[in-house]
């Protein structure tokens, strides 16, 4: 109301000032507006008064010229009468005349309004003949000429003073007057009305803009009032919506939602909460909590087991706190007991006063069991149960403690069982996770109460034996378990034998902390597996020297390929007649950036081991294939070129894919390339070798059979497999001039290997007199320091490129002469 008086003030004053409020008026504008306001009535009263006044004018004109013809007729009626009366009368003398005149004219001089003057035109000059005492001059006047007999005479007439006067009458006097008075009159009458109607005006726009004021009211009421009402309908919606999402809630609810009065007597007991006690929501309402899920006598001991319980958390809830979920153990409706998570809350009503509770509960049953399951995984091995790694170092922890201040010694057994992964590939993972409970249950028969047997991963077993008498304890221990597992276990109908290989570390002498103990006793089972599995060695701390090397060398060679340390030299192969170079034999070698070159039969068993020889194998053949594809193309050589395979290439069941990608990558035809392979090899798995071997040869490649007869297999067994070459190993070469024997097995390999028209070649040939028996026997070819050590590929190149330029084909020495 106040706004809108003051909007008000402001829209007065402004329509009074005739100009918005705040802007400062010039001073002439004031002026400007009372002339402007003035001129209406001015012209008003102008224009009345011109009218008026020429109304008048034309009155008083028309008044004049009445009194002027009225004048006239009474001028001429006088002369004429003059006329008459002078006319019969005969005068002889002019005084006579102006005395009849004066007479005359005297006589009538009481009835008369007119002057007459007569003059006497006759003469040489006109003479007064007569002139009225009464003549005044006057504006008006009718003149005649008047003849009697000869006298020629000018009768003057004039109106008396007092007659035919021009003045206006009263009616033109009058309208002379009342022009002014009434143009005045209807002046301040228009100047009344003008400001009438400018109060009306004010009064108009005042009423107006306190209208328009009202009306955006209106309008501003109108639209809150639909705000509101939106509001008010999306209240009622969502209001709608809540009613439906608790209902969905409630019922929807894993957790058991109570709701009580202030006495505790329950109101809604939803579906999980059914579940959960086991009670019907009918059988419920009404009735009183908490005796109902929780026996008095339970609640007094839940108060004093769990410190502040139940009824604590009401008193929170009373207060008007939410209290936080505690865990306590309810009851079902039969009886049966379960741990629960309770939280109560305090229930307000529309004027904020607590108007119940509600209470929610879920079973815990399974998190507990589940917690508890984590706290164990924490500390044992899910499948056998035994402590894990986690949990011997602590144990091994406290038990050495306790050692070191008792001055015992301590035994840690590490165990492996031998080649356990054949009993997962044979019998399947289940299989081998019975076998592995079954071998921890016997492991536990062999220790006493205070000894830990724990599973540190796979097949992998530590037992700690704290507080030693002496080492032969451990010994014993070591040979209980061995004897424990020599019995066959049953697993799913299946008779299963499996060993042992156990390391021995002693606390103090082989390690003074966990770690080192357990890392001296997993060598000495290393040393025990080496030693031919299902035996025991304590730690030998060369031996563990010699392990950590190899371990050392293992993981440089995982990064040699990536690092180009590898590197092949070539070996010809050579005619042992013509010395011609008949094929030329890849050789991996390890560019060490400390060792140098690492000797192939240092590395390729570790390599063999860790499966790294796969991708090293394949690195081999790719480098080799493409060096006797280059040397093709530059016309160098076009012999085939020897590649080894190692066991797990061989294994590989896409091998022969692999080596066509690789052939046809390089371009080399596969008739120019030999796969070499042991005889202990092939002599593996003899039916899947003949088949790997088949699907080469179908290729178009040469295989080969490495050191030739280090395998003790027999000649005629290799019939079997499609092989074109013999490699007869350099050790049965070595000694054939001088060892009778040596030179008798080689011939008669020769000779045997000849009756299967196989080819011959003979390795490590280093002598003359060597070749010279070699070519005795027919041996077709053969390779060794005599001919070439392994060289280079560049060093190889250079070599072929001097014999091309020099014309020959021969690299091997002349022939000896006899
Ligand atoms: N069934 C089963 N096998 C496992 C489990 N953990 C690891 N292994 C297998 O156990 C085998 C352990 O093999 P290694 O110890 O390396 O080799 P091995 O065959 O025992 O041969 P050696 O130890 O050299 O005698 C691997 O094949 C793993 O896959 C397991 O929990 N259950």
């Amino acid at each position: 109301m106040a706004a809108h008086r003051e909007h008000l003030r402001q829209h007065e004053s402004s329509t009074h000032d005739g100009a918005p409020p705040g802007m400062n008026r010039p001073p002439l504008l004031p002026l400007a507006g009372t002339l402007l306001r003035l001129s209406l009535p001015l012209i008003v009263f102008a224009a009345i008064w011109g009218g008026l006044g020429k109304l008048e004018q034309q009155a008083r004109e028309g008044e004049e010229r009445q009194n002027i013809s009225v004048f006239q007729r009474t001028a001429a009626q006088q002369v004429e009468r003059l006329r008459s009366e002078l006319g019969a009368t005969r005068i002889e003398r002019v005084a006579d005349l102006r005395k009849l005149v004066a007479r005359v004219l005297d006589s009538r001089r009481d009835a008369r309004d007119v002057s007459l003057e007569i003059i006497d035109l006759g003469g040489d000059h006109p003479r007064l003949i007569y002139q009225d005492p009464d003549l005044r001059p006057s504006t008006m006047m009718y003149v005649e000429q008047l003849v009697i007999g000869q006298q020629r005479w000018l009768v003057e007439v004039s109106p008396l003073p007092g007659h035919y006067l021009l003045n206006p009458s009263q009616s033109v006097e009058t309208l002379r007057w009342g022009g002014p008075l009434i143009g005045l009159l209807v002046a301040l009458l228009v100047a009344l009305l003008q400001s009438r109607g400018r109060s009306v005006r004010r009064q108009v726009l005042r009423q107006t803009s306190a209208l328009e004021h009202m009306n955006h009211q209106l309008e501003r009421s109108n639209s809150a009032l639909q705000a509101e009402i939106a509001r008010s309908t999306e209240a009622e919606r969502s209001l709608r919506n809540t009613t439906t999402l608790q209902r969905a809630i409630l019922d929807g609810s894993e957790y058991a939602i109570v709701s009580t009065d202030t006495n505790g007597l329950i109101e809604l007991f939803n579906p999980a909460a059914e579940r959960i006690f086991g009670w019907r929501a009918d059988e419920l309402v009404g009735r009183a909590t908490p005796l109902l899920f929780c026996p008095e006598d339970e609640l007094a001991r839940l108060e004093s087991r769990d410190g502040p319980g139940f009824f604590a958390m009401i008193d929170e809830a009373r207060a008007g706190h939410a209290a936080e979920p505690r865990e306590m153990t309810l009851r079902r409706k039969d009886g049966h007991e379960f741990p629960a998570s309770l939280s109560v809350s305090p229930l307000h009503g529309p004027d904020g006063a607590i108007r119940g509770y509600l209470g929610i509960a879920s079973d815990i049953g399974r998190q507990k069991a589940a917690e508890s399951r984590i706290r164990f995984l924490a500390h044992y091995d899910a499948l056998t149960e035994l402590p894990n790694r986690n949990y011997l170092g602590q144990r091994l922890a406290e038990a050495q403690e306790q050692c070191r201040r008792r001055g015992e010694p301590l035994a840690l057994l590490f165990l492996d069982l031998d080649r356990f992964k054949y009993v997962n590939d044979s019998l399947g993972h289940h299989a081998g996770d019975l076998l592995l409970q079954a071998v921890s249950r016997r492991f536990m028969t062999c220790v006493r109460a205070e000894d830990t047997v724990a599973r540190t991963g796979g097949d992998e077993f530590v037992i700690l034996l704290p507080s030693l008498p002496d080492r032969n304890r451990a010994i014993e221990v070591a040979e209980r378990i061995l004897a424990a597992l020599r019995d066959p276990f049953d697993i799913r109908s299946q008779r299963l034998t499996i060993s042992p290989s156990i390391g021995i570390a002693l606390y103090p002498e082989d390690g003074d902390d966990a770690e080192t103990l357990i890392k001296h006793a997993d060598a000495a089972m290393y040393q025990a597996k080496a030693a031919g599995r299902n035996a025991y060695r304590f730690y030998d701390s060369q031996y563990a020297r010699e392990l950590s090397d190899r371990l050392i060398l293992e993981n440089e060679l995982r990064l040699a390929l990536e690092r180009k340390q590898f590197v092949l030299h070539y070996q010809p192969q050579l005619d042992v007649y013509s010395g011609e170079i008949t094929g030329i034999e890849a050789l991996l070698r390890w560019q060490h950036p400390q060792h140098g070159l690492v000797p192939p039969d240092r590395f390729i068993p570790i390599a063999e081991d860790s499966g790294l020889i796969v991708p090293i194998g394949d690195w081999v053949l790719r480098a080799a294939c493409a060096q006797a594809h280059a040397w093709r193309v530059a016309g160098l050589l076009d012999a085939p070129m020897a590649v080894n395979l190692s066991a797990r290439q061989f294994d590989q069941p896409d091998l022969p894919e692999q080596i066509a990608s690789v052939l046809e990558a390089t371009g080399l035809p596969a008739t120019r390339l030999e796969l070499e392979l042991t005889e202990s090899l092939v002599m593996r798995e003899p039916e899947r070798s003949s088949d790997t071997l088949s699907r080469c040869k179908a290729l178009g490649l040469t295989i080969a059979i490495d050191d030739f007869g280090t395998g003790y297999s027999s000649l005629a067994y290799l019939r079997r497999f499609p092989i074109d070459r013999l490699k007869i190993d350099r050790s049965f070469i070595k000694d054939i001039v001088d060892e009778p024997d040596d030179a008798a097995i080689a011939q008669a390999i020769i000779a045997m290997a000849h009756s299967l028209r196989l080819n011959v070649v003979a390795e490590g040939v280093e002598s003359d007199a060597q070749l010279s028996l070699l070519r005795q026997w027919h041996c077709g070819i053969y390779q060794g320091f005599l001919s070439s050590r392994p060289l280079p590929g560049e060093a190889l190149t250079a070599l072929l490129r001097g014999m091309k330029a020099a014309g020959v084909a021969e690299l091997a020495p002349p022939p000896l002469q006899h």
